[in-house]
């Protein structure tokens, strides 16, 4: 190709378009507030606007009926400067490729802003795995690991549950990648079953450490966890175990939201026994200890702190002022749009971002990939104090720049998580 009919280095693929109003969207104009603050390194930002590396997959299966149906799944890798890729996988009807990469870009910047040594990755395939039965869904996830089997790998990308991902899933997924490369692969997933190398502590890590920033930023803002009144929206992993450990310290629970209804007690709401009424209904809706909560009433609830523990985009211009709390922790990632994060600034209401706020996860799956390549395990107890010790220091890190430069929590994630992605990216240089 000769120099005149090549691309210009800024020319901008359509499935990058900047006018996405979708997550991806949402991640640019993240990127777009932190610029100025980059420096030098202001220079190499282009890198962070386009994931490196976007796999589409067909992923066909056999229904238990005889007939094939074929699912759309995707791996995006969006940054690898500072390691291999690392990031869930989510099974969801509404996984879009948008979707996916604005979760793989929000590892990137999370990963680096907890400082482990991976870039960014997500995945996912859009499908209702609601409406599987359990071979359907295994022969889904087998396939669906044989075709991103190109790009993953201990050293490579490793995948880890999200929505509607567990630790059955993880298994089947290490399985199929071993059979697929000839040798047990216990680091090619985290999230894994214990006696597979999985690690203790993991399947609670990201409610941990959601818990740990919330009780951090809470001293800093003057309020007490003991009486205070939290919201939780998103009953599953991580809202059900931040949840429940804001209740052990003495936190009152007084409304959850999941996707089919919300329940509210001004008294509190008895934790353990909304769990199991979750896992006997699939839903919080019909729990006895509390009375219906409509959609709209969930975010106007008179509580302290609010935690989004479920999908992106819920925090919006729409709801956002009807907020009391006095802080958001983002237990899911990207539920406030950029519109909203400025009305709850506006309104004096703290947010402890996402790409700090829920980095347990993957902390403790570092930690788990650590056991894996050495074979040698440590105890919940080493674990969730090293979870606490990275958590603790890296808030306190982003707190720090935040006041330093006046700027929201998020923005101060993203000043600290994109110098380290780009000054090591300008350190490896451009040319092989
Ligand atoms: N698992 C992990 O380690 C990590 C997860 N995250 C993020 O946390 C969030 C939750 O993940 P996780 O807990 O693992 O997922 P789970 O699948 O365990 O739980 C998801 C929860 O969200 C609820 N939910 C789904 N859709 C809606 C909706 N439209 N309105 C209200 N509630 C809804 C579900 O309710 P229902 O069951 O009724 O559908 C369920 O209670 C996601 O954003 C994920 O990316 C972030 C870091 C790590
Ligand atoms: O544990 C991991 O590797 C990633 C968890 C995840 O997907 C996330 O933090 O959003």
């Amino acid at each position: 190709m000769n120099k005149t009919s090549s691309t210009p280095s800024h020319d901008i693929p359509s499935y990058l378009d900047p006018n996405n109003l979708g997550p991806w969207g949402i991640y640019l104009a993240q990127v777009d507030r932190v610029t100025p603050y980059l420096g030098d390194l202001a220079r190499w930002v282009e890198t962070l606007k386009r994931p490196k590396r976007s796999l589409i997959v067909d992923v066909p299966i056999e229904l238990d009926n005889g007939t094939i149906a074929h699912y759309e799944g995707y791996r995006v890798q969006h940054n690898i400067s500072r390691g291999p890729g690392k990031g869930g996988v989510r099974f969801h009807q509404n996984v879009t490729l948008s979707e996916v990469m604005a979760l793989s870009a929000w590892m990137s910047i999370k990963n680096a802003a907890v400082n482990v040594p991976y870039g960014g990755a997500k995945g996912g395939i859009r499908v209702d795995p609601s409406t599987l039965s359990m071979g359907e869904l295994e022969r889904l996830t087998r396939r669906y690991t044989s075709e991103i089997g190109l790009i993953i790998g201990p050293s490579k990308d490793i995948p880890a549950p999200d929505v509607n991902t567990n630790e059955r899933i993880m298994a089947w997924m290490m399985d199929t990648y071993s059979m697929n490369s000839g040798s047990t692969a216990t680091g090619v997933v985290t999230g894994k079953p214990i006696d597979l190398g999985g690690s203790l502590g993991r399947k609670e890590a990201t409610g941990r450490g959601v818990f740990t920033v919330g009780v951090e930023a809470a001293k800093r803002i003057g309020l007490s966890i003991d009486g205070v009144r939290i919201a939780v929206q998103g009953f599953g992993n991580v809202g059900g175990t931040a949840a429940k450990l804001f209740v052990e310290a003495g936190a009152r629970l007084i409304a959850v939201q999941d996707h089919a209804g919300g329940v509210y007690n001004d008294q509190g709401l008895d934790v353990v026994a909304l769990q199991t009424h979750v896992t006997e209904h699939g839903s919080v809706l019909g729990f006895a200890g509390g009375e219906v909560l409509q959609p709209e009433e969930f975010w106007a609830c008179d509580c302290d702190i609010l935690i989004p523990a479920a999908l992106e985009g819920q925090l919006t211009a729409h709801n956002a002022p009807k907020v009391k709390a006095r802080m958001v922790i983002e237990g899911a990632n990207g539920p406030t749009t950029p519109e909203a994060d400025d009305i709850l600034q506006a309104n004096n209401v703290l947010v402890l971002p996402d790409v700090i706020a829920n980095a347990g996860g993957v902390t403790v799956s570092y930690f788990e990939w650590v056991q894996d390549f050495s074979s040698f395990f440590w105890s919940e107890a080493e674990i969730n104090q090293r979870l606490v010790n990275i958590m603790t220091d890296a808030f306190t890190a982003v707190w720090n720049v935040g006041q330093q430069h006046k700027v929201s929590l998020r923005t101060a994630t993203f000043i600290v998580a994109c110098t380290r992605i780009l000054h090591a990216r300008a350190m490896r240089g451009l040319y092989p």
